[in-house]
């Protein structure tokens, strides 16, 4: 039987310990173990909340190169067959960065054994999925002084054959904002439902009435999503719920089209409110800020994988996902790309299993990358 590559098995030693947005205390322990099994003078690491940033020193820098890798998980049941399942209940790596911090590592072990003339900034950060850690990591007094002259990431692409590496320049990534809805009216006997406000009747009204926005609000050709992936409210079957909360997201590709979604999302919020004799509050939670892939780097980055004998780059379209890391690189010239993994199961669902073979294909395009880019 074949020995397992070294960063499968982080992987899979990962993939046992999800945790939520800065709460990744088990996950920054292991990193840090790896990462300092590996340190020497030319490694410093410094801590930043839940997440790390590791300089390894070239031999005689000119510039400071940034790879981002995110290290949450998402709340969600696994229901793989994997035996490295989830040991955390009710928390899994269902959006692959398992994946990205295993092959964050692996570059990070070439680039310590095989030191580039410029320095490299690995960035761990904590709480992709939200509340995001990407804007205060870029606001901290560690990324302030280590600021990156170029930055990258990836993400992983179930939709892909392993050795399909997809990105454009441009608008990578939508506008993304959170939404809660609570729905506050008055409840009663489920026999006497003319005696109370149904904030379960008001919310599903809602729910059908925020779907208009986005066919009728909306100009087709500038792509809008809300989804609301969670309501609560009620209590038991036979009393008339009080209170309901939605909780969704908004995606947008341009930064217009987000203020109008919330301005109409305001205006059918405050219809139900009257109409339903009821209070509303809207919470917007996080948002993100576009993935808008800078020409120069990209052109430079799809240009080389073009050139790599184990690699296809496929010029992709924009996707509604949202990424924090949008606002890493608003202002320092930068790129993402996707890394096929062929899963049949999608990113967030609970059966995703990406295949492990693209781990070290990503090692060996990144490693490639930087011994292009930093010397
Ligand atoms: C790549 C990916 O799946 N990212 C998440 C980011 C979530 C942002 C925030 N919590 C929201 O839901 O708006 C995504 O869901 O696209």
């Amino acid at each position: 039987m074949d020995a397992l590559h070294p960063f499968v098995k982080i992987r899979r030693d990962l993939h046992r310990i999800p945790e939520l947005g800065f709460q990744e205390y088990k996950t920054q322990s292991y990193l840090l173990n790896y990462i300092e099994s590996l340190a020497g003078e030319h490694v410093e690491i410094k801590k930043w909340r839940t997440g790390l940033f590791v300089k390894v020193k070239g031999t005689n820098p000119s510039k400071l190169i940034g790879y981002r890798a995110d290290i949450d998980g998402l709340p969600i049941e696994e229901q793989t067959d994997y035996e490295f399942k989830s040991e955390h209940l009710g928390r899994m790596h269902a959006c692959g960065h398992d994946l990205h911090m295993s092959i964050a590592l692996g570059v990070m072990t070439s680039v310590v054994s095989n030191r580039l003339k410029d320095d490299v900034l690995f960035i761990f950060q904590p709480a992709e999925e939200g509340p995001g850690g990407a804007l205060p990591m870029l606001q901290s007094e560690i990324m302030i002084e280590w600021k990156p002259d170029i930055l990258f990431a990836l993400h992983i692409a179930p939709e892909y054959e392993v050795g399909t590496i997809a990105t454009k320049t441009g608008l990578l990534f939508a506008n993304t904002s959170e939404l809660y809805i609570d729905l506050k009216g008055k409840g009663g006997h489920a026999a006497y439902p003319h005696l109370t406000n149904d904030m379960i009747v008001a919310g599903c009204n809602l729910v059908t009435q925020l779907q208009s926005i986005i066919s009728r609000n909306v100009n087709p050709l500038d792509s809008a999503v809300i989804t609301i992936g969670k309501i609560t409210g009620g209590t038991v079957q036979n009393i008339i719920a009080e209170n309901a909360r939605l909780e969704g997201t908004i995606r947008t590709l341009s930064e217009q089209s987000m203020v109008k979604v919330k301005k109409r999302i305001e205006e059918l919020v405050n219809g139900i409110e009257i109409g339903y004799q009821c209070e509303a509050k809207i919470d917007y939670g996080a948002m993100y800020h576009q993935v808008y892939n800078e020409s120069e780097t990209t052109l430079e980055f799809m240009n080389f994988v073009r050139e790599q004998p184990d690699v296809t780059l496929f010029e992709c379209n924009e996707a509604m996902t949202g990424e924090d890391f949008g606002y890493m690189i608003k202002d320092i010239p930068g790129f993402m790309f996707w890394l096929g993994v062929k899963s049949d199961f999608g990113l967030h669902h609970s059966k995703l299993t990406p295949n492990e073979d693209a781990i070290p294909v990503a090692i060996e395009l990144i490693s490639n990358y930087l011994q292009f880019k930093g010397n």
